[in-house]
C-alpha cells in the first residue's frame, strides 16, 4: 500500500503518489565501475552489486577470496571468475532485467561454475531459473525469522529485510526449495539439483546494523597518535575524517 504525508493546508491531490516498485532502484545504487578487494586472494569471486551490504564482501574476503565487485548490468563471463556472488538490493526484482538475462545465460552453460545469491540475489537467480516472484502483503523485516532447512528439517533463526518473495510452486524441474520460513511458509532459498547454484532469501552475513561510522575508531586512534607525536594542532577528528 502506498502512503503520503502532506502538510496541513495542502491539497493531498496536488502530490502524486511515488511508487518505488515501478522504478529500477538497483540501477541507482549499484557501483558504476568494477572494484577489486583482496587482489592476492583466492578463489576469485565476481560479486554483482545490486546494492550490496559491505559485510558480504567482508565475509568473502575474511575467508581468503579475491572479490571483484561489478555493476548490476555488467556482462558476466564465467572464464573471468571461479565463483559468482549476487548481492542483496532494493525494489522489485523484476525491474533488474539485465541481471536476470545475464544470469540466465550463465546457468544454461554446460559446465557452469558455482553461484550464490542473497536476498535480491536469491530472487534474481530464481527469476533467471524461470520461477516467479510476488509482492508480500507483509514483508519480513527482523532479526528473528525462523527458517527450516529442507532435508535436515533443522530450524535456523535468520535476519531478513525483504518485501518480495519467490513463489516456490513456480520453481522449474531441477530446482528445489532449500529453506522455508516457519512463520509464513514463504520460500527462503533454492538449490539446483545437479549444478552448483544456491541462494537464500535471508541474510547469512547477518551483521545487525550498518557499520558505516566504525571508522570513527580510526579517526580517534589517529588523533591519539598525532597527540602522542606532539602534533597537538592536528584536527583530524570529526565524522568527515571517517568517510
Ligand atoms: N534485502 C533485499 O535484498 C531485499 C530484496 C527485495 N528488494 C525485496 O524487498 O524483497
Amino acid at each position: 500500500m502506498l502512503g503520503k504525508i502532506v502538510a496541513e493546508g495542502t491539497m493531498p491531490e496536488s502530490f502524486p503518489f511515488h511508487d518505488p516498485n515501478v522504478i529500477n532502484l538497483v540501477k541507482g545504487v549499484s557501483i558504476k565501475e568494477p572494484v577489486v578487494y583482496n587482489q592476492q586472494g583466492t578463489p576469485s569471486i565476481v560479486c554483482v552489486d545490486c546494492g550490496l551490504k559491505f559485510n558480504q564482501i567482508r565475509c568473502l574476503v575474511t575467508r581468503g577470496a579475491k572479490v571483484t565487485v561489478v555493476p548490476w548490468d555488467h556482462p558476466l563471463r564465467s572464464n573471468e571468475y571461479d565463483g559468482l556472488f549476487i548481492s542483496n538490493g532494493p525494489g522489485d526484482p523484476t525491474q533488474c532485467v539485465a541481471t536476470i538475462t545475464n544470469l540466465r545465460k550463465l546457468i544454461e552453460e554446460e559446465n557452469c561454475k558455482p553461484a550464490f545469491g542473497i536476498c535480491l540475489g536469491h530472487q534474481l537467480l530464481s527469476l533467471a531459473a524461470g520461477a516467479k516472484s510476488f509482492k508480500m502483503s507483509c514483508g519480513n523485516r527482523s532479526h528473528n525469522q525462523p527458517c527450516t532447512h529442507h532435508g535436515t528439517e533443522r530450524c535456523f533463526i535468520t535476519t531478513q529485510n525483504h518485501g518480495f518473495a519467490v513463489n516456490a510452486e513456480t520453481l522449474p524441474a531441477d530446482w528445489s526449495p532449500l529453506f522455508t520460513n516457519a512463520n509464513d511458509h514463504t520460500n527462503e532459498g533454492i538449490v539446483h539439483q545437479k549444478k552448483p547454484f544456491f541462494s537464500v532469501q535471508f541474510h547469512p552475513e547477518h551483521m545487525a546494523g550498518p557499520r558505516d561510522l566504525e571508522d570513527l575508531f580510526t579517526v580517534f586512534l589517529d588523533a591519539v597518535r598525532d597527540w602522542k607525536a606532539g602534533e597537538r594542532g592536528a584536527q583530524r577528528g570529526g565524522p568527515e575524517g571517517a568517510v
